[in-house]
Order: structure tokens, then sequence, then C-alpha cells
């Protein structure tokens, strides 16, 4: 059996060794040639799957290592009777992480000493927004969830859900849905030059979930004016080629990272192992924690925290601080062509550095108060009391 792979698909040796032939490409730029013989096909995001790729190939099985399936044609997999699996939540903790680490960051920048004064709205309330969602009330934050495809198929929870325009009036906004065109929900340019309009100096939008779902065209201009909001952008439209004049304009850039734990991308792994297995009718013998080494850091302490508030932030920065990633991606941008940027923007994803999530770290308290406990809790953190 031939499985072709994506070269960026982490213990691939580990978890398909046994299954069959592996054969690594590029995934971006993996063309119908470098998958004509292949039984089965695994991919991350980087790589359109339809098809131009599979017409006439043997392939019978397509796994996905992510969470997103915009780069795959879904229906035509259908039609053609492939079987498609792919990694739903694998990196949501991530992700989590990431939004964590920034509002600890635009709370310093804003001065607050508790940083839950901040009210926060997700858009998109699934595997990522709704674990964000969840940590957010334990936090004591103000949390309003925006879901309309979620808010017409669960009636009963009226209030549950706000609409777009009362979650872009938060402080912060932060974005998690997936990127459609063609639903009744459609996500692309859902926050275009109109809503901009709405925002202020005063909030944070952050995107991490898909570079289409704002219109950067209108983003660019928006960032032009006096009273625009202050813009994190993971993801961004036209990767890898993306827009240097945007990076330079909003407050954190980073390179499509937000997933990018250990943790996240061996899961993603395991999952479409398990669905092959599952596929090819052989037993699933690998577990993703037999492949996850202990963290270099596994341990920080705290006696009595003075501040707490700065102790749960030191100890969030200590996991994961995007502001590596951010200076990465702008030194990235000095390149002076757009191949060489785009390059570089595939080779920090690449060679991106182990990063651990916040629950691979214990975190040691001593003579702290229960509600700085509870805090450490809500975000995810091991503790040792
Ligand atoms: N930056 C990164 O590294 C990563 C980005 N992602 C992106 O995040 C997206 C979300 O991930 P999950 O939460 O795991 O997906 P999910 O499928 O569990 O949840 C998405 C939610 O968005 C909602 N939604 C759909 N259309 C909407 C609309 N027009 N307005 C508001 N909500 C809408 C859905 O009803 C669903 O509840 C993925 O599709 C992927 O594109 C995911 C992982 C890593
Ligand atoms: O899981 C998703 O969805 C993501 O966005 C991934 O983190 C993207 O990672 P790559 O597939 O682009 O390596």
């Amino acid at each position: 059996m031939l499985i072709v792979a994506d070269e960026n698909i982490p213990l691939l040796d580990a978890f398909f060794g046994d299954i069959g032939e592996i054969r690594r490409v590029s995934g971006r730029t993996m063309s119908s040639d470098d998958v004509k013989d292949a039984d089965v096909l695994l991919v991350r995001s980087v790589t359109r799957v339809g098809s131009d790729l599979l017409e006439g190939s043997r392939v019978r099985f397509v796994g996905t290592a992510t969470i997103g399936t915009d780069h795959v044609d879904l229906g035509w997999l259908e039609e053609k009777g492939i079987r498609f699996s792919a990694a739903p939540g694998c990196n949501a903790n991530s992700v989590v992480d990431y939004v964590l680490a920034v509002l600890s960051l635009y709370a310093e920048r804003r001065a607050l000493d508790d940083w839950s004064q901040l009210s926060v709205g997700i858009v998109g309330v699934g595997n990522v927004g709704g674990e964000l969602a969840e940590k957010l009330f334990r936090l004591g934050f103000t949390v309003k969830l925006c879901d309309p495809p979620r808010a017409d198929r669960e009636p009963e929870s009226e209030n549950k859900f706000v609409g777009l325009d009362e979650a872009l009036a938060c402080d912060v906004v932060s974005l998690h849905t997936p990127l459609t065109r063609d639903s009744a929900y459609q996500t692309y340019h859902m926050v275009g030059e109109q809503q901009l309009a709405g925002m202020n100096s005063e909030q944070l939008l952050i995107n991490s979930g898909r570079g289409e779902v704002i219109d950067s065209a209108a983003l660019g201009k928006c960032l032009a004016g006096a009273n625009a909001p202050l813009v994190a952008l993971d993801v961004w439209e036209q990767e890898p080629r993306i827009n240097p004049d945007l990076v330079s304009k909003v407050w954190l850039a980073t390179p499509h990272i937000a997933g990018y734990s250990l943790e996240g991308k061996v899961q993603g792994t395991e999952m479409i192992y398990q669905a092959a297995c599952q596929f090819l009718g052989l037993p699933t013998r690998k577990k993703a924690g037999q492949f996850l080494p202990e963290p270099a850091l596994s341990k920080v302490s705290f006696t009595s925290a003075a501040d707490e508030h700065a102790a749960v932030r030191i100890a969030l920065r200590a996991c994961y601080d995007p502001r590596q990633d951010d200076a990465r991606l702008r030194n990235a941008m000095k390149k002076p062509s757009v191949d060489d940027r785009g390059k570089a923007f595939d080779s920090l994803r690449r060679d991106y550095p182990v990063r651990r999530e916040c629950s691979s770290l214990k975190v040691q308290l001593k003579g702290t108060s229960k509600s700085l406990q509870d805090s450490f809790r809500a975000i995810g953190f091991k503790l040792k009391i």
C-alpha cells in the first residue's frame, strides 16, 4: 500500500510505518503525479484536495491532520466514494492558549490590573470558540457568543447567542469560524468595511480562524485611519504570499501557528491514523501520548503571588508568548520579493520550534489564594499546592 503524505505531518513513520510505504512530498506543491499511485493521501491545510489532484488516481482515503477543511472539496470526494477524515478539535487547546496569551498582552497594553474587566465577543462557538468561552467564563470575563448556525439549531438556547453586531461591540472580538463560501452562513469576508467601520481604537480584533474571513483590503484601509481597532492576525488572505503592508499595520502578526503546539500537531496525526485504520480494517495500537516527551519547561513556582493577575500572565506566557512569532514574521517580511517572502512564511511554519500547551505545565503555588488557584485551573494548568 502506498501512503502519500505531506512531509510536514509529524510522526508519519511512528503512526503509519507498519501500514504501508510512505512517500513524503511537499504539501504546498503536491501534484497529481505525486499521488496517482497512492492508496492513501494524508495532507495538512496547504494542499488543495479535489478533482485536479485526484482525478484518475487510486486514492481511496484522504485524511487531513487539521481542524479546517476549506482546502478539501468534500462534495467531490463524496461523489467519488473517497473516504475522508479531518481532525476536529485536535489543536483547539493550542489556539485557545494563543488567544489567552494575546489577551494578556492586550490587558497590559491597556494597563488593566484585572484582565477579566474586558468583554470578549467570540464569533464561531465550536471546538475552539467553545473551549475559549468556557475558560473565559471561569476566569470571570463577560463573554458574548455569536454563532448563527448553532442559534438556529438550538432554538431552546434563545438567550445564549447574540448577533454579529453585538459581538463586534465587545472590547475584544475573536474569530473562530470555518471559512465557507457557499452556505447560508457564509463567512468569506464576513468582517468587511461596514463591520470594521463600527469598531474603534479601544477594541482588539483577533483572527485565528481563516484569513479570508476578514476582507483584508478593507482592513488595510481601516488601519490607515485614526480610530481603527488594534488587530492581531494569525491567519491571512493568500497565504503564504501575504501582504507585508498589512503585517506592518497590525499589532501582532503571526504566521498561522496558533494551532502549532506539539500536542495539537501530534493529536492531528493520531486522529487521521485512527480514521485510516478504521477504513482499512486495522487495529489502532498507537496513541499520541506515547510520542509526547516531557516538556523542557515543566514547572513554574509562585509563593504568595502579591499581584495575582500578573502571576497568571507570567505563567501563560512562560508557555507561549506570541511576540516571538510576531518578531520572526516581521523579519521574514523584510525579504525583497513576493516569492522570497512566501518561502520565508512557509519556512517559519515548517521549522516551528517545539511549543507545549499550558496543560503540560505544572504550576506550583504556595501561600496563594483560592481565587488564584481557580484562575490557573481555568486556563488548564496542572496545579501543585
Ligand atoms: N490558526 C490556526 O492555527 C487554526 C485555525 N483553525 C480554524 O478555526 C476554525 C474553527 O475551528 P473549530 O472551532 O474547531 O471548528 P468547529 O467546526 O468546531 O466550530 C466552528 C463554529 O463556527 C460556527 N459558524 C459557522 N458559520 C458561522 C458564521 N457565519 N458566524 C458565526 N459562527 C459560524 C459553526 O456553527 C461552529 O459552531 C477552523 O475551521 C479552522 O479554519 C483551526 C485550528 C487552528
Ligand atoms: O487545524 C487547522 O485548521 C489549522 O489551521 C492548522 O493549524 C494549520 O496547520 P497546517 O496544516 O497549515 O500546517
